[in-house]
């Protein structure tokens, strides 16, 4: 999906929700475990129930990888069913992948050639050769990690460089030599609040992954005011606060009323613009 075609789709659909498919078999509702694949079968619940609500799915690989075959049977399956029902939903495989080029190419192939998902997560500390892989499919998207929304961000992302600009700085001004706001987007968290501006400094055009809002508890407010570009610029997700918001039989209901909670704050949010 092109930069255009998303774009077309937040404005239609008043949100720029991202639903987060971090399924945890531990945290499924009991009732799903009798299914011959459990983890589909909550994200088909979810993916149904949430559609309306969101232009985007992002399952973490963590939550797929950790069960072996099993789970990425579901992954793929999951990812399937997108394409197939939602075809306008734009899907991120959230794998924070990245190595040296040949091993980058692989992965590359696994994520747009295998599973065909829109975007992949990529960690950018091995530099140019481990990106650029990923940014010769067509149509496809990388997520770079810039600032991301842990506590552990300070750690390493805003050490400053002697002539004062800060790690993440620089891989938002480096990177932007590799590809452009039609195929990178860069991931910032919602709880870094005010230090949007300063990435809107650098990338004043990118889209900007942004997790973090629910659970983490950054605020989607701060996230617009200091975040937001004329033609939105954002796609925030949240996965714990809307998929486990419900543990009983209803839990699909419960996680669409949490989707429906936010669309209607972003649909504020957009109005502004
Ligand atoms: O900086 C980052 C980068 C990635 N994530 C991922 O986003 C979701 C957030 O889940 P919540 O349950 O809404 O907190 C999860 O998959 C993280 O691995 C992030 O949180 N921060």
């Amino acid at each position: 999906m092109n930069r255009k075609e998303l774009t077309e789709q937040i404005f239609k659909k008043k949100t720029f929700l991202c639903v987060g498919l971090d399924t945890d078999i531990s945290k499924i509702p009991s009732h799903l475990l009798a299914d011959d694949d459990p983890i589909f079968a909550f994200n088909k619940a979810i993916v149904d129930a949430t559609a309306p609500y969101c232009v985007a799915y992002k399952p973490n690989l963590a939550f797929y990888e950790s069960a072996g075959l099993k789970g990425m049977a579901s992954f793929e399956k999951t990812v399937g069913y997108i394409k197939e029902s939602y075809p306008h939903h734009f899907i991120i495989a959230d794998a924070k992948r990245g190595d040296i080029g040949n091993t980058s190419a692989m992965y590359a192939r696994t994520f747009f050639g295998e599973y065909d998902v829109d975007a992949l997560t990529v960690a950018p500390y091995m530099g140019e050769d481990s990106v650029t892989p990923f940014l010769t499919y067509e149509g496809k998207w990388v997520i770079l990690l810039a600032l991301t929304s842990n506590k552990g961000s300070h750690d390493f992302q805003m050490t400053p460089f002697a002539n004062g600009e800060r790690l993440f700085e620089s891989v938002l001004k480096t990177s932007q030599k590799w590809g452009d706001d039609q195929n990178m987007m860069y991931v910032v968290g919602a709880t870094q609040g005010r230090m949007f501006e300063d990435i809107r400094k650098v990338a004043p055009t990118h889209f900007l992954l942004v997790p973090g809002v629910g659970a983490q508890g950054g605020s989607l407010q701060e996230v617009c005011k200091y975040g937001m570009t004329k033609d939105c610029g954002l796609l925030v997700n949240s996965s714990r606060g809307i998929i486990y918001a419900g543990s009983g039989e209803d839990f699909a209901a419960t996680a669409a009323e949490k989707a429906r909670e936010l669309q209607a704050e972003m649909e504020t949010e957009l109005a502004r613009l």
